[in-house]
């Protein structure tokens, strides 16, 4: 069976913490499409927020990870797109919780507000969790496109 793709993209803020989060996605068993961007250069977090929602639009990923510096920025932008359902977490609850109740295809984080270990405890909950559908499906549906 092939190995899913997770998409990574992070503006300057994020970067490290993306840099880690892509060994760790590695790890758990998954490939991934980094987004930039590629250095901790000053750079602007809709840029990368725009490119995810490409990613997940023309269908090279279904699922991503986005950081900046507080995570808000650049979910803010991922979410523009109507194929994304970003959610902003700084728990492992807010991640299984995300997967669960909203089927959240992008999880964000902010790098300056989370420890890496913490980061890492939220993306390995988001790529293991399934959603629950059920009563959930019906308030998804209601978010419009997915
Ligand atoms: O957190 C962010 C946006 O919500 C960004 O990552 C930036 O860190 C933030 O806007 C501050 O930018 P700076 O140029 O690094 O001061």
């Amino acid at each position: 069976m092939s190995r899913e793709t997770i998409a990574l993209a992070s503006d300057h803020a994020g970067y490290g913490l993306k840099s880690l989060l892509a060994d760790e996605i590695r790890t758990l068993g998954y490939d991934i499409l980094d987004l930039g961007t590629d250095s901790t250069d000053s750079v602007d977090y809709p840029d990368f927020g725009s490119a995810m929602g490409e990613a997940v639009t023309d269908g090279r990923v279904t699922r991503g990870v986005v950081v900046c510096g507080t995570g808000i920025g650049i979910s803010i932008a991922a979410n523009r797109n109507p194929r994304v359902r970003a959610a902003l977490c700084c728990d492992e609850t807010a991640a299984r919780l995300a997967r669960q109740h909203n089927d959240a295809n992008v999880l964000a984080l902010g790098a300056r507000l989370v420890g890496e270990e913490v980061a890492k405890a939220c993306l390995k909950v988001f790529l293991e969790t399934d959603f629950e559908g059920g009563r959930h499906q019906r308030r998804v549906d209601k978010l419009g496109r997915n």
